[in-house]
């Protein structure tokens, strides 16, 4: 019997790009990233203000490519800041929209995922989901403790890509993904990390837990937070955008550009070899913090995102973590595939959507 042939549109919206490709069925047909200009983000209040813009630069890629949506069978969009999710695919409804565009728990890029492609695949009648989205939650009771018991752990992290590189790294090794314990540590504007344990993301630490990055504060001491929040000097939204946006890298160095750090420090910038070898130290530091999670049982230790491709940074990193499970390096990621791909599955019936229903 012939194959039947599914056209998917990812797209995946991220704090300085909208990266989009189109699928037909497991090939990539073509991708594009519009970078967007840093003065051109800054003038907009909030993400969903930036929606008609990042719809069009869409259409626009489409254009250049002569492709129409009506080719389409499904959009996939990367989900956002919604309340916790199961991992997997959401039919994008009126209600999840209306929570990311109204009450979004928090002001992120990947809000943009489901609006975008709700709004494209109406246009032409066509269903869409998120895949696997940011606030997909499986920790464990123990887990969400904190010691105050009106703040509670909620997991948030670069779930798309740890999930597809782990599901790979078991094919890889010749397991079955329920019977490996793996932590996944990814690496971009923001670090985050997961243990994976049985097929679910146990464990996390999210972008304010965890080694601070390019852009992000990550853990910082939290009475000197509490004194920084009451000194006159912030205001909630200035205060929250020097953890993430103003943080990290960007803080210490004045730039979230890791090759612009590297090229300081082969100029001989001893300061900012530092504050490099600071954060992989961090990174290293999240990635054993997950371990006992296991009990040490780690079967293999992946380091992925834009900044596993940086010699420096993984071998500072493996360097500390070796002794627990052998490092397996994932340089870059790969959303727009896990997200058509996870698409896909649900066209063919191999996986069931859920429906997102709003608090
Ligand atoms: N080849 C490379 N070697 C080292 N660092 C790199 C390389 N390519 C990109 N980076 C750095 O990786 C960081 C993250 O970049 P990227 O644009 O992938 O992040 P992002 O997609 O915005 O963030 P996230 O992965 O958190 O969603 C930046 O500091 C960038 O300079
Ligand atoms: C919210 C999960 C990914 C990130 O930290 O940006």
């Amino acid at each position: 019997m012939m194959e039947k042939i599914y056209k998917i549109l990812s797209i995946n919206p991220g704090s300085t790009s909208t990266k989009i490709a189109v699928y037909e069925n497991e090939t990539e047909l073509f991708h594009k990233t519009v970078l967007h200009d840093a003065a051109q983000l800054a003038s907009y209040e909030s993400m969903v203000d930036q929606l008609q813009m990042r719809k069009e630069a869409i259409l626009n890629c489409l254009q250049e490519a002569d492709f129409s949506l009506t080719e389409l069978a499904a959009v996939a969009g990367r989900g956002g800041k919604l309340p916790p999710l199961q991992q997997g695919a959401y039919k994008i409804d009126k209600a999840m929209v209306d929570f990311l565009t109204f009450r979004p728990i928090d002001d992120h890029a990947s809000n943009l995922g489901a609006i975008l492609a709700y709004e494209l695949a109406g246009s032409t009648g066509i269903p869409s989901y998120i895949y696997d989205a940011v606030v997909v939650d499986e920790l464990e009771e123990i887990a969400r403790l904190t010691g105050v018991p009106e703040l509670t752990r909620k997991a948030s992290c670069h779930v798309l890509n740890m999930r597809a590189v782990a599901l790979k790294m078991a094919k890889k090794l010749n397991k079955d993904f329920r019977d490996v314990n793996f932590i996944v540590s990814h690496m971009g504007g923001g670090i985050t990390a997961t243990v994976i344990s049985g097929g679910r993301m146990i464990d996390v630490l999210t972008d304010e837990e965890g080694p601070f990055s390019p852009e992000r504060a990550g853990r910082v001491p939290c009475r000197q937070l509490v004194d920084l929040c009451f000194s006159g000097q912030h205001n909630r939204a200035s205060a929250t955008k020097r953890m993430r946006g103003q943080g990290g890298l960007v803080a210490y160095l004045g730039t979230n550009n890791a090759l612009e750090v590297e090229a300081k420090i082969n100029n001989g910038d001893k300061y900012a070899e530092l504050i490099y070898q600071g954060m992989a130290y961090q990174a290293a530091k999240g990635i054993g913090e997950l371990a006992p999670v296991v009990k040490g049982k780690v079967d293999c230790i992946i380091l992925t995102g834009a900044l596993a491709y940086s010699p420096l940074i993984t071998g500072w990193i493996t360097a500390r973590v070796a002794f627990i499970a052998p490092v397996e390096i994932v340089a870059g990621e790969n959303e727009l595939e896990a997200l058509a791909y996870g698409v896909l599955r649900v066209l063919r019936g191999e996986e069931q959507a859920h429906l997102f229903v709003a608090p």
